[in-house]
């Protein structure tokens, strides 16, 4: 019988089904998925997308199924610093769910920059149509069975990483900050916000701790450090390790080469390692992995103290 809406009922329960039916489809998703990362920060540039994409990679090397999520809607960065762009095409459609591109084995990767046609393009999104694409993100992409998504946020607290914490209701916050006060300030926000929508924060990270020295390797407290150990020791938050400042992070970044892909020493690859290692100790997987071969630590004959190196090329 025709009610007295003028058929606009039919619609609302056509959406109401729709958003039902993606519900499933998320839970669905989710239910295969062992831990969810959601790699954070309150400030730009800090280093969130090269923690996303060499802590996926450090865990996709121990043997882990890993899935990669770009959703930084206005500066997807994922994409290029895996080198992904020959494969940006929309790959087509497998029983209704979009298959991830395929960086490796056992490293998936979704990001906005599937979408985008042209790279270059400013994205211009109100928050309704974020949170639908990250809702998409988790309902339309055939994730499969993975031992850990790592979700890389944008700056802040606005709509996207609330997206995920409403999204994703068991996912963990893992906040990188870089020494400095000013960026401590902006984490304690990041933090602020976890704890509002209730997100467990898995831990911090310190980025850009120290300089490694490019002739020597050794690593120079040319700025401060020690700044965000300090901050999750305040907060009693696990402290999941410092990243130096390396020149070679930003060259892998900007080529397309991952710095954990590289087999050369240094600190901060040693770093990377550890930090690896206490996400997989903070957050386990019920399976065993198949240990792959990791990079290996660095040892430096040079004594270069407060950037006095002498022993390297020019
Ligand atoms: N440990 C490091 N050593 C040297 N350079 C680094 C390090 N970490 C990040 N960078 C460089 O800093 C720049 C910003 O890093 P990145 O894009 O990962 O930051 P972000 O927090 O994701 O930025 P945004 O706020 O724009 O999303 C990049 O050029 C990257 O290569």
């Amino acid at each position: 019988m025709a009610g007295s809406c003028g058929g606009s009922c039919g619609t609302a329960e056509a959406q109401q089904a729709a958003a039902a039916q993606q519900e499933l489809a998320i839970k669905k998703s989710l239910g295969k998925i062992k831990n969810k990362i959601l790699v954070m920060s309150g400030k730009g540039g800090v280093g969130k997308s090269t923690v996303s994409v060499n802590l996926a990679l450090g865990l996709a090397k121990q043997g882990y199924q890993v899935g990669l999520m770009d959703v930084d809607i206005h500066g997807p960065d994922v994409v290029r610093m895996l080198d992904l762009k020959g494969t940006i095409e929309p790959p087509a459609t497998e029983g209704g769910l979009v298959p991830p591109l395929k960086y490796s084995d056992n490293l998936k990767v979704v990001s906005l920059e599937y979408m985008m046609r042209d790279r270059d393009e400013a994205i211009i999104w109100r928050g309704p149509l974020k949170i639908q694409a990250i809702r998409q993100f988790v309902s339309d992409m055939d994730w499969g069975e993975l031992d850990y998504l790592v979700i890389d946020a944008p700056p802040g607290t606005g709509d996207e990483p609330l997206s995920v914490a409403q999204t994703i209701p068991n996912v963990k916050a893992v906040v990188v900050t870089t020494p400095q006060q000013v960026a401590l300030a902006d984490v304690r926000k990041s933090i602020n916000f976890c704890k509002t929508v209730k997100v467990e924060i898995a831990g911090v990270i310190e980025n850009m701790s120290g300089f490694v020295c490019p002739h020597c390797n050794e690593t120079v407290d040319i700025f401060k450090s020690g700044g965000g150990e300090q901050l999750a020791r305040d907060l009693e938050l696990p402290f999941l390790g410092r990243i130096p400042m390396d020149p070679k992070v930003v060259m892998a970044g900007d080529d397309g080469k991952p710095y954990l892909s590289s087999d050369a020493d240094s600190p901060a690859i040693t770093a990377f390692g550890k930090v690896v290692k206490s996400v997989e100790l903070r957050l386990p997987p019920v399976a065993e992995p198949v240990p792959l071969q990791m990079a290996s630590t660095a040892t430096s004959s040079c004594a270069c103290s407060g950037g006095s190196c002498s022993s390297g090329s020019n």
